[in-house]
């Protein structure tokens, strides 16, 4: 007899798009474990910094990429001794991030580890090649998006609820120039795949994306 596959839910999108926010929320609402793709490449670029090491320099990253030593634990993230969380969140390793994730070989050594998140009951999944690339077979795939007026926004009040200082047209342009970074690379570039079901949230609220994600699982 075959074994039951394990269920997983894709939600790939822009930086902002609150994929992160939603998938956390359906995870805990169905019992699944939750992937964030997009912790393990920040988790390198901020390796790199504190190591020196250049992000155009992709064997190094990707050897870096390779020997992680991080633990997620609840909402917490740690990088061997160190808790992380708030340091990987930040604008510079989102950045780095999006710059060592055009390198093929650090994508590579992230691959089996992502995977490994995928045990039962379930798994959600968010990031830019979820669907596409590291878990091809899941059987619900969304691309979650937003206008980018509107990402940057909510990006703004989340930076003015942290107390962090920030101004609003830069962040737009960090967010346009992140898009064009991630969607224009050649390898697992961001893009709506045709087996992907789209779902903008420019005028839902979280509690709506949410709703929708769930009817579209079930
Ligand atoms: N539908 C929504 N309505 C209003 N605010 C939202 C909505 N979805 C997400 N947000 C808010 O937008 C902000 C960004 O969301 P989040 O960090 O989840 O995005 P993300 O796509 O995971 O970002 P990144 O790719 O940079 O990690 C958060 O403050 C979140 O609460
Ligand atoms: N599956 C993924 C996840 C993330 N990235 C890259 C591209 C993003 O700009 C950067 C940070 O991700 P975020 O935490 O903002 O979701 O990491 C990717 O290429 N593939």
């Amino acid at each position: 007899m075959s074994e039951k596959p394990i269920p997983v839910i894709t939600i790939d999108g822009p930086s902002a798009s609150g994929k992160g926010t939603v998938a956390s929320i359906v995870a805990k609402k169905l019992g699944f474990h939750y992937l964030d793709s997009g912790a393990l490449y920040r988790l390198v670029a901020l390796a790199a910094f504190r190591q020196n090491v250049a992000l155009d320099d992709e064997q190094s990253l990707a050897n870096l990429a390779a020997k992680l030593d991080v633990v997620f634990d609840g909402g917490e993230i740690w990088l061997g001794k160190d808790k992380v969380t708030d340091e990987v969140r930040s604008e510079k390793c989102g950045n780095g991030a999006s710059v060592v994730a055009a390198l093929p070989e650090v994508r590579a050594a992230l691959l089996a580890r992502q995977r490994d998140f995928c045990q039962l009951p379930g798994l959600v999944a968010d990031g830019r090649d979820m669907g596409s690339v590291v878990f091809p077979d899941a059987g619900t795939k969304i691309f979650l998006t937003a206008s980018a007026e509107v990402r940057a926004e909510r990006r703004f009040k989340q930076l003015k609820e942290k107390g962090v200082c920030a101004i609003f047209e830069n962040i737009l342009q960090d967010i346009q120039e992140r898009d064009k970074r991630d969607s224009a690379r050649s390898v697992a570039p961001l893009q709506k795949y045709a087996d992907a079901s789209l779902l903008d949230t420019t005028k839902l609220t979280i509690d709506e994306a949410v709703d929708v994600i769930l009817k579209r699982f079930e």
